[in-house]
This record gives structure tokens, sequence and C-alpha cells, in this order.
């Protein structure tokens, strides 16, 4: 039986064809459609045998835009570049020119969207940890659920060239017949057993910690922080759903990420939000100062009270807030930003946090505010080109995509991002995990130490270890 749906379908591809051949290159149909409820991590899941290693998956916090995508329609990638914020935005707006798109609904975060991220520094040099990623990488999906405010919409994306012919529109109707079919399948994938988890070299970090202090000291740069990696084995293949459908139950109050690429995939549950625009809103989060949670309520509330006042992590916060209400000031006309920090809990730690929002003028695109916000000093340091640098000479891992954004943008402008924290690497049966802190002048590397510990735990727990 053939649908309305599909003869609209047929008309428009017809369209699409019509004006690649005209304009002699690919035209981007895009399609949505309102749907009954299914479970993204069930659409995410059901793509493992089609689509694995072109997935990505993305909820935020409050569960407000909630993103599973399989299938690659287009892929954006850059590699080492000074403009590759700038570069990625202009490909998108270029390649959306003249394309065909039929959404009805007003929703944000539905149509053409991408999703992805960047690398934390593409001048380090690469190890080949990182060798699946470029510095920065971004998928047009082919199918993207969005439940947006617990409505469910996919959009379907295809890309008609000059050389096509109907044979494209009836393999796109096949290939989204298989896809429901194979949602109607139960998925279910366990997780191996987690056979060695390897630190690697903790003396050595904490020497570099130690350096880094006397550093501080002397000055100028104020704050650096530093990561670490744990490397874990496994007796069998790491499946991403298994692990995102942990991180999902486990750490719900953070946005879940996770971008596969050439069979690799990069995960991870952040409590921290880089930058959110809507419209001319733009949300960011200044997090940074760590203490552990207590065994009990109250010795939960005196671990809170002396994070608040105590200098060191009110320093390490201060920083940052600084550099946020500088960068924000920039575009916006008006800054919401409270004068103290508040408590952020979260499962395994709390943090100093301050929210901050601002209403911007003229046009301020996302990425321009990511490039501008990246790294702040929460990530990175403080003078920021300076704290960069010293990373790249001193710091013994290679971050990839840790501590960089991760996010998405849809075909107006909209969309979010959250720096990648608490994440980790899978590659087949082994995984890394990262985990970093700031480090200032009064920092001690040894509770420095501990909390980078407690900062691998959600992946951690995640992934069956303690
Ligand atoms: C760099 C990380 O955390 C940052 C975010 C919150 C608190 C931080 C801190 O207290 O050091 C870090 O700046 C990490 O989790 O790897
Ligand atoms: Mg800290």
């Amino acid at each position: 039986m053939i649908t309305i749906q599909e003869i609209e379908t047929k008309e428009r591809s017809l369209l699409a064809m019509k004006r690649a051949k005209e304009l002699g290159r690919p035209i981007l149909m895009s399609e949505v459609e309102k749907m009954n409820h299914i479970d993204p991590l069930l659409f995410f899941s059901s793509g493992n045998e089609h689509y694995s290693g072109e997935r990505f998956f993305w909820k935020d916090p409050k569960d407000e835009f909630i993103f599973a995508g399989l299938g690659i329609s287009k892929q954006f990638q850059i590699d080492q570049s000074d403009d590759r914020f700038g570069l990625i935005e202009r490909e998108w707006k270029e390649f959306l020119k003249d394309s065909l798109i039929s959404n009805p609904f007003s929703e944000i975060g539905i149509g053409p969207l991408i999703f992805g991220g960047f690398s934390f520094d593409p001048y380090k040099e690469k190890t080949v940890l990182w060798s699946k990623f470029d510095d920065s990488l971004f998928y047009l999906p082919k199918y993207l659920l969005s439940v947006i405010k617990g409505q469910v919409f996919l959009t379907t994306n295809f890309i008609f060239t000059p050389n096509d012919d109907e044979l494209l529109y009836k393999h796109i109707i096949d290939e989204r017949n298989k896809l429901f079919q194979s949602l109607q399948k139960h998925h279910h994938t366990a997780l191996p057993a987690l056979l060695e988890t390897k630190e690697i070299s903790p003396e050595k970090w904490k020497n570099t910690v130690d350096a880094m202090v006397k550093e501080l000291n002397r000055g100028p740069l104020k704050k650096v922080v530093l990561a670490r990696e744990l490397r874990l084995n496994f007796n069998d293949i790491v499946a991403s759903e298994a692990v995102l459908q942990h991180l999902n139950e486990q750490q719900h109050e953070s946005f879940i990420f996770a971008l596969e690429s050439n069979g690799d995939c990069f995960l991870g549950a952040s409590p921290e939000r880089l930058v959110k625009k809507n419209g001319t809103e733009l949300f960011s989060t200044c997090l940074a100062g760590s203490s552990s949670r207590g065994h009990n309520p109250e010795e939960d509330r005196l671990l809170g009270e002396k994070l608040l006042s105590d200098q060191k992590n009110l320093l390490e916060h201060q920083y940052v807030v600084e550099m946020i209400k500088e960068a924000l000031e920039e575009s916006c006309e008006e800054i919401i930003l409270p004068d103290k920090p508040q408590l952020m809990k979260i499962r395994d730690i709390q943090h100093l946090y301050t929210p901050v929002i601002g209403k911007c003028s003229g046009d301020s695109s996302l990425l321009h505010m990511v490039e501008r916000l990246h790294p702040t000093p929460a990530l990175g340091g403080l003078p920021k080109k300076e704290a960069v640098e010293k990373i790249r000479q001193v710091e013994e891992l290679d971050r990839g995509f840790y501590a960089a954004p991760v996010g998405w943008l849809d075909y107006e402008g909209n969309g979010e991002f959250a720096v990648a924290i608490r994440s980790g690497l899978l590659q087949g049966k082994e995984a890394s995990l990262f985990a970093g802190c700031g480090v200032v002048a009064d920092s001690d590397s040894e509770s420095e130490y501990l909390e980078t510990s407690l900062k691998f735990r959600p992946m951690l727990r995640a992934l069956g270890g303690k």
C-alpha cells in the first residue's frame, strides 16, 4: 500500500532531483513527521546492525531535547585549523542553500540538524588513541529521532546528486521501512566483563601537578587544568548502546552524549553546559570547584557548606565566572549573573555552580560563541591561550574530544553544546576514561589526584567498574 505521505515524498524527491540537475550540485531533502512514542535509546540500539559506527545520541539534563541519529547523510570534518568553528558553520550554511525542507512544526531541534564536536586542542601532537576522530567532526544523520519535551518527531534527510534517478526514491522508502521493522525487535545488549583497570602514570601526573603549582606561584599563569587517563580492558567488545543505557539510568541529571566514528565511540555524562542558544537568548554555565558527597545527608551538607567558603575552590571558580562574563558581554546587551556560586550536587561529586544568561544583540552565532568560550578556565586555564599551550607541553594525555565542545546545531542556528567531561572513548575491547582538575597556586597534588578519581566514577560505574 502506498500512503499519501509516500506520494508527497515522491513528488518532493522528483523536485529535489530536478533542482540538483539544474544547479549541478547535491541538494538536501529533509522531511519531518510526528510519531507515536519511540524510546530514543531503543532507536539508537536498533541501528546497531545497519548504522553501527554512524550513530549519535544526546540528552540534556532536563530531557528538553533528546536526539538519536542513525546513518550519515553528510559528514562535516575539518582537521587542524585556526578557523575550524567558522568553517563548520559556513559549510553547514552553504550546504543548506536551496534545500527542500518539509517541517510543519514550530519546535526547535527538528528538521536538518548536525551533531558532533571538536577536539580540545587541534595543535596537540596526535597519538593513535584518537586516530578515528578528526579535529572537528559533525554528522547530518539520515534519520534523526527528536524527543522535544516529550513529543516525538522523525526527520529523514536525503541528498540528491545531479546523477540520481528515481531508483533513489525507491531506495529511500525501502530503507525507511527496514528501519521501522528493526524497531519492532527488542534490542538489549549486555556489557562484557571488565578484566583490568589501569591508571596511566599516576605518580608522574602528581609530579606534573607539583611542578605546575610552583609555576603558578611564580606567575603570570593563574590556573591550568591537568587531566589523566584510566585504561580499561574487557573480555569482549563494548557496545555503545549498553554503556549509554547505564549512563542514562545512573547519571540522568547530566548531559548524556555519544558520537561514533569509524568503529570507536566517544561518550559520557557531563554536568557542564558550555553554551545553549535559543533565539536571542544564550545560556552558559560556570562549573569549577569540587568536593566529594557525604555518606549521609548531614555530612553531605557540611561538605557543601565547606566548599561554598573554601578559598582555593572559590578562586578556581571565580576565574571561570570572569572569563565567561567577558565572553558573553561581547555579544549580549544584558547579562544575568548571580554574584555568588551555588552548589550543583550530582551522584558522585558536588561543584560550585553559577548559571549565566545573556540576551544577545545582533547576530551572534552559536559556533562563534563556542569558539569564544572554548576552553573556559574550567577545562583549560587562565590566561586561556597560555594555559592551552602549557597543557600541550606538559600533559601526557592526548585529550582528543575530552573537555571539548560536543553538541548540536539546527538549520535555524539554535542548538546547545556541553563540555565533554566525565567521558570516555570505547575502542573494541578497550576503553579510555578521562578526568581533570583545575590546578591553582595553592593546589595540593594528592587532593587533586583524589578529585580526578571521583570524576572517573560516572564512566567507570557505567562500564561495570567500581
Ligand atoms: C575537568 C573536569 O572538571 C571540571 C569541571 C568541574 C569542576 C572542575 C574542578 O573542580 O576542577 C573542573 O574544572 C573533569 O571532570 O574532567
Ligand atoms: Mg577542582
